[in-house]
Parts: structure tokens; sequence; C-alpha cells
């Protein structure tokens, strides 16, 4: 992939910005569950609850501006409208969808999820990391799979009380009930299946990997980022483990690639400042974001069942973060295209 000049001294301000923080963050959430110790449910809420405000919904709030600039294009009205259009469309179905039929409303956002925080993953390898060991599409395809089951499949594998209690969460702001239509899915038999078939998947890739790498600097970072993953995904409580992840790792690796299309924030970044750079994005996310609490309240009144407690409110968010991750999905991949992320 051919990187831009005056993207190259940006690329080395924003990696370590990128990437540190996740891998900090996620390394000293494990040790107190590695030894044993539980955190207060309260506590490994707070993350997702953060996630609101913080890097973790403002991610998605410049969509309107990403696909027209990734184009190397100022984001005019027209362009804009398209996207408010898309989301208006796919969100608004999907969120009818949640209505009529909770739980395969439930099993499509978690394949979403899985799709495109691979797909995140892919990027940050490719546009960030420079992994040349990821030469072909096969190779992409495998990626995508692995990077995304470690949020989506190995707390499903570790912690299935857990997944299924945030099911029913979600499921029960509408139908209590429809929740035993995923009730196959938690069954011992079908968890080692989709363990080993995963499994499969992530040994193969990585392989594949290491023979084609001619400096292995970078599929070393690959696995040790997959490894390191599993390890937290199998450790750490699903919800505070998502939660974090969701801020500092997926949000934080989308929003250094938005910086990356923004004129101002590459500038600000070539010369050493982050602050700025950021804050740029900050603006830009601002007003989505403020709409989006609004639409959070409203959809809070339309469920059947408004929430009542924490959990609750946390399984509404996750449902309102479900209906416009699908448009979010159809402009990353836009932007996948046009940057050739899956070349
Ligand atoms: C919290 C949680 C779950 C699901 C979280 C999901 C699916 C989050 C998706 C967020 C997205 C798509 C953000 C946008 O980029 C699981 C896996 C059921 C397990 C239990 C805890
Ligand atoms: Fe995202």
């Amino acid at each position: 992939m051919g990187v831009p000049a005056p993207q190259t001294a940006a690329r080395e301000t924003l990696r370590p910005v990128a990437f540190a923080p996740g891998w900090a963050a996620l390394a000293v959430a494990v040790v107190p569950f590695a030894v044993g110790l539980r955190l207060p449910p309260g506590l490994q809420y707070a993350p997702l609850a953060a996630s609101v405000l913080l890097l973790g919904l403002p991610h998605g709030a410049v969509d309107h501006l990403a696909v027209a600039r990734t184009r190397g294009r100022r984001p005019d009205r027209r362009a804009i409208a398209r996207v408010v259009a898309l989301y208006a469309a796919v969100g608004g179905a999907y969120a009818v969808g949640w209505f009529l039929a909770p739980a395969a409303a439930f099993a499509l956002f978690i394949v979403v999820t899985w799709f495109h925080w691979g797909q995140g993953d892919l990027y940050a390898l490719v546009a960030l990391a420079d992994a040349e060991h990821l030469r072909s599409r096969a190779q992409r395809v495998g990626t995508v799979v692995v990077r995304g089951g470690l949020p989506m499949l190995v707390p499903l594998l570790a912690f299935p009380a857990w997944y299924r209690r945030v099911a029913t969460t979600l499921v029960g702001r509408f139908a209590p009930d429809a929740v035993a239509a995923l009730s196959p899915a938690f069954r011992p038999d079908v968890r080692l299946g989709l363990g080993l078939a995963y499994g499969a998947v992530v040994v193969a890739t990585l392989a594949l990997g290491y023979v084609r790498a001619d400096d292995r600097g970078s599929w070393r970072l690959d696995a040790a980022e997959t490894l390191g993953l599993v390890a937290y995904f199998a450790l750490v409580p699903p919800v505070l483990a998502i939660g974090l992840y969701f801020c500092l790792w997926h949000s934080l690796r989308h929003i250094a690639r938005l910086l990356l299309v923004d004129d101002g924030a590459t500038a600000a970044l070539g010369g050493g400042a982050v602050t700025a750079a950021f804050a740029r994005f900050a603006r830009d996310a601002f007003p989505l974001t403020l709409v989006s609490l609004g639409l959070l309240g409203g959809l809070a009144f339309a469920v059947p069942n408004p929430p009542e407690t924490v959990p609750e409110w946390v399984g509404l968010y996750l449902v309102f973060i479900a209906v416009v991750t699908l448009p979010h999905v159809v402009v990353v991949t836009l932007m996948d295209e046009v940057q050739g992320i899956w070349a």
C-alpha cells in the first residue's frame, strides 16, 4: 500500500499512541484475574459506561466525514447527506429488526462485531505496523477471522454464563423469553466445536504468516498480540474485558486511522502535536456524539421493557451500538476498499 509522503511523519508519531495504551491497559487488567482476585461487578461496567463519551461511541461519530476524507476530498453537504441516509436506512432497518426478532438481531450483532473488530485490527497491522507477512487476501481474511474471534468467541468459551447473562439483558429489553433461541450456542459440545475450529484457523493463519514473512518483526507483533488477547479474553470477565478493549484497542486504533485522513491532524502530527490532532478529532466527533446520546435516550422510551439497573442500561446501550455499528461497518469497509487494506 502506498503511503502519501506527509503521512509518513504523522504515522511515526501516531504509532506508539495507537498501540501502547491498549497493550498497557490490557496487560494491567489481566494481573488481578491471573492471580485469582475478583473485581466488584460495579467496577467491571465502568469502562463500557465511560465509552459513551470517551473514545468508544465517539470513534464512529466522524463517519459522516470519513469516506470523503479517505478519498482525498473535503466532505461537502452531499457527501455528509449520503452517510446520514446510510445510517437512517441501514440502522433504521436493523433497529426494527431488534423489535421483531431480538434473538436473531443479537446473533447478527455478534457476527458483525466479529467482522468489524477483525477488520479494524487488519488495518492496524497493514497500515500502522507495516505487516508485510500478510501477503495474500486469504491471509488477510484469516486475520480478520482470528482478530474478531478474540473478543467475540473467546469469552463464549471461557465465560459462557456471563455471555448468556449479557445476551439475556439485551434481548430482554424486547422479549425476555426470546433468548431461549440462543441456547444451543452455550452447549458444551457446540462451544468445544467452535473452539477447535477457531483454534485451527488461528494456528493456520499464524503459521502461514510465519512462512511468508521476510523480516519476522511484524509477524512477531501479530503473534504476540493474538496470543496476548487469547489470554486476556480467557482470564478477564467479559464486560470489563470488552469495555477496555472497545475504548483503548479498537476505538483508539480507528481514531488514529481517522487522524491520518484529516489533513489538519496529519500536519499537526507531523510537527509532533499529538494533543492538537486529538483535539481536532474531539471537535469533529462532538456533534454526532451528542445526537447519539439523544437517540439512546429515545430508545430507552421506545423499548417494551425500559432499563432500570446499570446492567440493563448497559444492555440498552449495546443495542444502540449494534444499530449504529451496521452502517459504521459499511463506512469502514469503504475506507478499506479505498486504502487497499484487503489487497
Ligand atoms: C459486552 C459483552 C459482549 C458483547 C459486546 C459487543 C458485541 C460489543 C460490540 C461493540 C461494537 C460493535 C462497537 C463498535 O465498534 C458479549 C460478547 C456478548 C459477552 C459479554 C460482554
Ligand atoms: Fe469501529
